[in-house]
């Protein structure tokens, strides 16, 4: 399914708790682990381009399947490397930081680390970039590319290739790609339901006053 402009530009409006809390209506797990959170940037929204990296002790080789996902993928792709979870080196930085930006892309999600992110903040400030770490260690020379396009498990939660990412200050979340809508207008009922009880909380004082009526945080 094409995930269409409207689409994206309504989950920039719905925050991630809404979203898993949405997810979870359906019996799906769709939050990422916590310690993939944001880096540099700010909200990101767009569909995945899956990239995989494994450890490797051989010779050093470049990350191949990332660096040309960078210049081949559409504007306003995710970037997302499973890197395994691996916070002790970086496989992401500030050149790729600069292919992405020339090339319109929203951001990058790694389960790995990321580096020259003083960089990145201070050249690619609209960049999106979420990450397990910072470190100034590179992959190049202890991880080798693996594929582009295939599956891929970021912080616990498995990526399809054009599966949608939404990421802010409270992490990151996969939506599949085949219920964008539905989950986003079960997102935006969620939201509303909790802007009308944190009303009923400030006009009745009282925290379980507010609560009362649906019984659900
Ligand atoms: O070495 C890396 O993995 C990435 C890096 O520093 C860059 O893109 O500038
Ligand atoms: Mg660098």
């Amino acid at each position: 399914m094409t995930i269409t402009p409207e689409i994206i530009a309504g989950y920039r409006a719905i925050t991630t708790p809404s979203i898993s809390d949405a997810l979870s209506v359906r019996g799906l797990h769709g939050y990422v682990h916590s310690r993939v959170q944001r880096q540099a940037g700010g909200k990101l929204v767009g569909p995945a381009v899956t990239v995989k990296e494994e450890p490797w002790d051989g010779d050093p080789v470049p990350p191949t399947h990332a660096l040309e996902a960078i210049d081949a993928s559409p504007a306003g792709s995710v970037i997302v490397i499973d890197n395994g979870g691996d916070e002790t080196v970086a496989c992401w930085g500030g050149l790729m930081a600069a292919g992405a930006t020339v090339n319109g892309l929203e951001g990058a999600v790694i389960d790995g680390g990321v580096r020259d992110v003083e960089e990145i903040n201070r050249d690619f400030a609209g960049l999106n970039v979420f990450a397990a770490a910072r470190i100034s260690a590179t992959t190049v020379g202890r991880y080798r590319t693996v594929s582009s396009g295939e599956p891929v498990t970021i912080g616990g939660v498995e990526v399809r290739q054009g599966d949608l990412m939404v990421g802010d200050l409270d992490g990151v979340v996969v939506v599949p790609q085949e219920i964008v809508a539905e989950v986003l207008e079960e997102a935006r009922l969620i939201e509303q339901r909790e802007r009308e009880q944190t009303a009923l909380i400030l006009s009745s004082g009282s925290l379980s006053e507010g609560l009362a009526k649906y019984n659900l945080v």
